[in-house]
This record gives C-alpha cells, structure tokens and sequence, in this order.
C-alpha cells in the first residue's frame, strides 16, 4: 500500500466515522460509538506511527519565511517587548532523564495539567490566569533527533529549520528529557489557536498573538500535514482564503515577511521603514523618479503593491503634516491628530470616566485608567510573574525587587551581537543597526567637483567640510612657509609650528605643546588608568594606538578568527573584506586596511624607546 492510499484510507476512516454518527441516535449507539471511536483512534494512531513520515509538527508557511518572521517574534522594543514566560524550576531532588514527572514539573505558574476539552485528544494545558498578549513561552524541550523516521513515530516531534532546509527534530516523546509543553495539543483551527510556534535561534517557542484568557486551553497548530492526519482542516486553505479574503478587504500582504496590513500608510511607514528600510528607501527612490500617472494594472517592483497606490500614497505623503498648530507650530498629518494635540495647550479634558468622573485629554488615558476600576491586572513581571494594572507600576516594581537582574540582563543585552548588514560594523542592539543602516539606503551626496563620494554620509554638511577642506580657497597664507589655509584659526594653530610657542600647558607635569589634541593625548599619561585592554590578552594601554598596534602585532590571527566567526551568513560563507595578499578576512575594510600594514611593512620606529608605529602621524605624536 502506498503512502497516498493510506492516507486515503485514513481520510474516509474519519469520514465514516463522522457520517455513522450522524445516523445513529445518541442513546442508542453510545456504546457501539465508543467501541468505534477507540478502534479508530486506535487505527489513526497504528497508520500514524506506521506510515506517516510527515507526522511531525512543523511550523507553518515555508521555511524562508519562518526564518524571517523571527524578528517579529523577537524581543523588539517597537513591538512592545516580550513577556516571557520560563519553565518553573524543577526541584533538585527531581532527576533529568530519570523523573517521569520531570516534564510536568516544568509548567510554569499559572498553566495546569489536565483532561484536554477535545474529545480523545488526552491531556492539555490549561492557563489559570491571565496571560498578556505577546507572552513568549518555551523553548519546547526534548531530544535532538536526526532520524526522520524515529522522529517522526512520535506525536511529539517538531521539525527544525535551518538555512531554509529541514535539519533535525525535537522530539519531546520522553517525559522525563522533555517540558510541559509537550503537553499542548493541536487547535482544530487556525482561530482555536491560543498560540503560535515559531523558530528561534534553532529552538521553537511558543508566542501568544492575543491575550490568553484564564481557564482556557492552550493549543498550537501544528501544521498541515500533521493536522491532516488529526482529522482537522488544513491551515493552508484557510490561509489562501484569508488572504483572499484580505485581498477584497484590501489589506496588504508584505512582500518580504509573512505579515499583513490594513493601512498602506502604517505598512509603509512604519513596517517597511523600519524592517525593511533598505526596500523602503528603493521604494521611495523608485516611486519619486517615475511618472506618477501610471495605472492600476502595473505592480510596484519594490512593494508589489499597484503602482497607483504608490503614486497616491507618495502624493498623499508629500501633502502629509499639513495641519500646523497655531500655538506652537508642531505640524500634523490629520486634522484629528491636531485637534488632539490642540487639548494639550487649552487644558480640554474630553474623556471622562463614569466610575469616578475622572477626565483625560487623550481616549487611550482613559482606557488604561479604567483597569484601576476593574480586577484585571494585564501587565505581568516576566521575572516573577506579579501583576499590574498599570505599566508604570509593573515599571516601578521591576526597579524596587529586579535591579540587578534586570541589569545583568542590560549586559548581556549590550555585547555587540547584531552585525549591519551593508558594512557589517556591530551593535548590541536590533533597532540600533536599522537605525545605523538607514545611513547606507539614504540617499548620499556626491562632490561634483572631485570623484570622491560622500559614502555613508547622509547629510549634506559632510559634503559641506569636504567641499570646503578642498575646494574652498585658501585665503590664509602663513608668511613663513607660504602654506595656505581654508581658515584662520588652521592658520593660527599652524604658526606655532614655526614660532615653537607652546600655548597648551599640561596642569600635572608642566609639558607645553603647540597643539590641544596632543596635550589630550598626553593627558592620558598621567592618569592612573589605562583605559585601552586588549580584549584577547587583558594588556592595559593608556593610548587606544598603543593598544591597536599591540593588537596588529601580537593577535592578528585571533582578532579577525573571532569576528569572523561572528560574521559568517548562515550557509558558512563569508562577506567579508579578504586580503589580496595573505587571503585572510576582516570585520571591516579598516581592519583589512590595517592588517595590510603588515604586509607593506609600513612600520615607523621611535628612535628613542623602539616602539613601532603605523603612521608617521602617531610616531610624531608619540614623540611630542
Ligand atoms: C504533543 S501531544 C499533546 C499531548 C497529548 N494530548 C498527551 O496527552 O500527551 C500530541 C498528541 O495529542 C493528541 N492530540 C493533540 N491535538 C489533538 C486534536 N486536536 N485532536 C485529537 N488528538 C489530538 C494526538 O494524539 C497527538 O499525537
């Protein structure tokens, strides 16, 4: 029998046994009902664990773009952060791998084991309290499995991506090497479906789209083909009907990330802006040079949107903050948001409470004031789990009892892990780097007088110093060397060169230099700390050269090994600058263009202490 017939047998099995039921009166049949039931599960359960090499959870959509929707899983604060919710610590006494209760022991604080609401489907979670929107639970833990077929035996199983290929599974079929969210059973629909698995960093989680309400079942979709299996109806004709649906409704399906849209507006300016700016800044370039009266029938290249609904949304943007509030000149897009902002000058209160007629300038004021009137507490600690009516009081709690947690959180948060994607500098932060990469998708200024351009400049005062530093005439001549300046006070600082007047004087030691950047630098030596550590072998420099330099010299290999381990793309390979001579890559093209000192042994030394230096800028300022 083929794998196609089975499943076919198994389809009408289910079918049967939906239509033998309808025929058969309650009270009569309840018996046989029950014996046919069990031996159906039964036969499900007997053709699952034979056959079905595609009973395994897996995430729903196609790999690429589950890897893409991670970030909007993520921790960003623009999303509204997280409330992750951790596995309950396990008491010692309870052994990993030998406890057979290990994984209940892991349910969090208030999440219950019990008799799951969907006939045989055995047992399920269940939340006991509120749950806010965006709680993030897991990982789901079990056993790497790398055998498809053991893997897919167990109805505990979820597929892992990696790269946008299958790669290995983990399987939770073991109680006691597993956590309690083995226990969450399959949504029979994609609305049932309390929360949503996703992938992250090789793990998967499980996030809540919407708040969870308490004594509800908490249940997962566990994709197509395993829901198939279930009896239930596939996600993915649900999901072509919804964006049917959406496409009559008008919504915009995002072309680079699995997420809808109502308003063309919020989808460009803060989805694409901000997730995709790099799309984003093609998109406006794009749209702004071409003829806005194209038709409706041409699709945007960028945003795969109508060409006419960039044209009209780029008018409209233009057009956009034309309301200007007579008091203090702040500029509105809508006439609403002015009338709002209008309050906030008269001192109007339009929005009271009936409870306690307390009055607020803003409507969403008074929606979150009205939690004071009722027991809800939505705003949960993701450290301890108390909750808060308000935000401000979850605020102030989390710095009267987690300070330092939430500090040693702020470290961890602060190692540069993010790399941008144009130049691959680092930064401890996601929305650090997209503000940082708006520096390459804006536009940039090119001197039309020379070839350079104002790379990874995006404001015209750059421009501005490189056009005055070259072009501008140099009307200071100093009367002893005849070298011209641009400005006088280049010119002023120049003539100490000749004079020998050393107009800075160091207030430690009494040393004089013609220049306040060198008397800075020399600062530097009479302070206790040397500020500057070699991140590999923990030497203290007191100038940042002296420790670059080390660096060069000493740990060549190792500085570019660890920032290139961090830099590699998912499938192993390197975008990273090389160097011609010795083949080896670099975090930047300054690192490269540093290390290739090496190679043309561009080294100046100190005739004095034998230091070596890179440029004869740093040995001279050494020596001052
Ligand atoms: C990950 S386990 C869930 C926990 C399981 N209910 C238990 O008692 O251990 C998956 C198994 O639960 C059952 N299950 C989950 N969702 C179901 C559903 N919607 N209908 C029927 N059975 C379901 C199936 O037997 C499936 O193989």
């Amino acid at each position: 029998m083929t794998m196609a017939e089975n499943k076919n047998t198994l389809a009408s099995l289910v079918k049967k046994c939906k239509s033998s039921k309808k025929q058969k009166s309650a009270n009569s049949c309840k018996e046989s009902n029950r014996v046919q039931n069990k031996s159906i599960k039964s036969k499900i359960i007997e053709k699952t664990q034979k056959y079905l090499n595609t009973s395994c959870m897996a995430l729903p959509g196609d790999n690429v773009s589950q890897e893409r929707y991670l970030e909007y899983v993520d921790n960003l604060p623009e999303y509204g952060g997280l409330n992750i919710v951790p596995d309950a610590v396990v008491p010692s006494d309870s052994r990993k791998g030998e406890d057979e209760d290990y994984s209940k022991k892991t349910l969090p604080e208030g999440l219950v084991i019990k008799s799951s609401e969907i006939p045989e489907a055995g047992l399920g979670v269940f939340a006991t309290k509120l749950f806010p929107s965006r709680t993030r639970f897991g990982p789901y833990l079990g056993k790497i499995e790398k055998n498809k077929i053991k893997a897919e035996k167990t109805g505990f199983s979820w597929q892992i991506y990696k790269n946008g290929k299958a790669s290995h599974f983990v399987n939770a079929d073991d109680p006691s090497n597993s956590n309690w969210m083995r226990f969450v059973n399959c949504s029979r629909s994609e609305g049932e479906q309390s929360v949503q698995a996703y992938q992250h960093r090789g793990q998967i989680y499980f996030i809540a789209p919407k708040a969870i309400q308490p004594n509800t079942e908490i249940l997962v979709y566990y994709g197509d083909k395993y829901a198939k299996l279930l009896g239930i109806p596939l996600q993915k004709s649900e999901q072509s009907k919804k964006k049917q649906a959406d496409n009559q409704k008008g919504n915009l399906h995002c072309n680079f990330c699995p997420l809808v849209f109502v308003s063309f507006h919020f989808y460009i300016e803060s989805h694409l802006k901000h997730q995709h700016p790099e799309h984003y800044w093609n998109l406006i370039n794009m749209c702004q040079r071409k003829d806005t009266t194209q038709t409706d029938s041409e699709t945007c290249e960028i945003s795969k949107q109508p060409n006419k609904s960039c044209a009209c949304y780029l008018n409209r943007r233009s057009k956009a903050k034309r309301f200007t509030c007579n008091i203090c000149a702040k500029t509105f897009a809508s006439r609403n948001s002015i009338k709002i902002h209008v309050f906030t000058h008269t001192g109007e209160k339009p929005f009271q409470c009936d409870v306690c007629n307390r009055k607020f300038t803003l409507s969403h004021f008074l929606t979150r004031h009205k939690l004071v009137h009722s027991s809800e507490k939505p705003f949960v600690c993701n450290i301890c789990g108390e909750s808060f009516k308000q935000p401000s009081s979850l605020g102030s709690h989390k710095s009267r009892k987690h300070n330092d947690l939430r500090q040693s959180f702020k470290d961890a948060g602060q190692r540069k892990q993010y790399a941008c994607s144009f130049c691959r500098k680092m930064f401890s932060r996601p929305y650090c780097v997209k503000k940082h990469e708006l520096i390459h998708t804006r536009k940039q200024f090119p001197c039309d007088k020379c070839d350079q351009n104002q790379q990874n400049k995006s404001c015209t005062c750059y421009l501005n110093l490189h056009t005055n530093s070259k072009f501008k005439e140099k009307k200071f001549a100093c009367n002893l060397c005849a070298k011209k300046f641009t400005f006088l006070r280049s010119l002023k600082s120049h003539v100490f060169t000749h004079t020998g007047e050393r107009q800075f004087h160091c207030d430690v030691c009494g040393g004089q230099f013609s220049q306040l950047y060198i008397l800075k630098s020399h600062k530097l030596i009479h302070s206790s700390g040397k500020k500057f550590i070699c991140d590999i072998c923990g030497e203290c420099f007191k100038h940042q050269n002296s420790c670059l330099s080390h660096k060069c010299r000493k740990h060549s290999d190792s500085i570019y090994t660890s920032s290139k381990q961090k830099l590699l793309t998912e499938n192993g390979k390197s975008h990273l600058p090389l160097c011609d001579v010795c083949g080896q890559s670099f975090a930047s093209s300054f690192s490269l263009k540093r290390h290739q000192l090496l190679h043309t042994r561009q080294q100046l030394m100190c005739d004095k202490c034998d230091q070596l230096f890179e440029t004869a800028g740093i040995l001279k300022r050494h020596k001052c």
